[in-house]
């Protein structure tokens, strides 16, 4: 377990994280979000040592983390960290060299890698001859190449195509075993709540929510769609005790439960018209980051 302890960063007069405590639990994917400038990448350089906190620290199973347990993590930095005048085989080799890896092993984690991400026939190509797409497919096998004790990933998705996001999560579920945590940070919303178990949302360098994902879209109001047969006025429900209409369109709205259990509500909302849907609504994580971010 993955723990981020009242991590803080302040660069001059101006604290950018405050007091940030999360947990990024093994073998689950923890997505991390937030508007620019929130503090994910601060969080992330810190957690694997290129940043040094103010105050607060990281920890690896309750104690805090040691040198050679970061140099364990596998990092996907924001700014990359490729050789562009390099041949993508060679660099990766290096790569897992520098965790301690032989030559040989590098190499065969490294085509294995590189197969499973369509790029075989590209590893004697200089990286800067690849589309930023591919760059980005070798950056994640960098990230992996030594076989990671846990993985941090900053906006790994961003400008790749739905199929070479596809490609690359598919990686990833192989890759992630039940003992590795996964952090990776991103602006896709619909991607995040494709494919992340647990979420963790800063605003202004704050922590505002974290949990899984269920958690989160139970922990606020129940919201019901509630639609009449043709013809009734989905506006009556206004009138109920217990409810509130945060929608009506037609016959059809949107309430949340305030004071009523979801059978009461049913029957008081039958006893309007007849029902042909009662339905519990899972909020969209988009709803849930604006509520937690406003
Ligand atoms: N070296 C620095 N000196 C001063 N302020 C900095 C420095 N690095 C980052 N900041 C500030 O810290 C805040 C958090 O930045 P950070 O890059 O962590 O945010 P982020 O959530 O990753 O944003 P984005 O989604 O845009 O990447 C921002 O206000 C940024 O301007």
């Amino acid at each position: 377990m993955l723990s981020i302890h009242q991590l803080t960063r302040a660069y001059g007069d101006k604290t950018v994280l405050d007091a940030v405590s999360f947990e990024v639990r093994p073998g689950r994917m923890t997505g991390f979000v937030g508007a620019n400038g929130a503090g994910k990448t601060t969080t992330m350089r810190m957690i694997v040592g290129v940043l040094a906190p103010t105050a607060g620290d990281v920890r690896w199973n309750g104690a805090p983390l040691s040198t050679e347990q970061r140099r364990s993590f596998g990092y996907m930095p924001e700014e990359r960290g490729l050789y562009p005048g390099q041949k993508v085989l060679d660099q990766l080799i290096f790569f897992g060299q520098l965790h301690g890896m032989t030559r040989d092993e590098a190499r065969d984690r490294a085509q294995s890698l590189l197969a499973r991400l369509g790029l075989t026939e590209r590893e004697n190509d200089l990286l800067e001859t690849l589309s930023l797409g591919n760059q980005q497919r070798v950056q994640i096998a960098a990230s992996l190449i030594h076989r990671p004790t846990a993985l941090i990933l900053d906006e790994p998705f961003s400008g790749l195509d739905p199929i070479a996001v596809d490609a690359m999560v598919a990686l990833l579920r192989d890759e992630v075993t039940p003992e590795m945590p996964v952090l990776f940070s991103s602006h896709q919303l619909d991607l995040v709540e494709r494919l992340c178990d647990d979420l963790v949302i800063l605003s202004g360098g704050r922590l505002v929510a974290a949990g899984s994902v269920e958690e989160l879209q139970s922990s606020q109001d129940e919201t019901y769609r509630i639609r009449y047969a043709d013809g009734a006025d989905a506006g009556a429900l206004r009138d109920l005790p217990g409810l509130r209409v945060l929608d009506a369109d037609g016959s059809t709205a949107l309430v949340a439960l305030d004071s009523v259990r979801p059978e009461q509500a049913l029957v008081a909302a039958q006893a309007v018209a007849p029902v042909t849907e009662f339905a519990r609504v899972v909020r969209p994580l988009s709803q849930i980051f604006r509520e937690a971010t406003s």
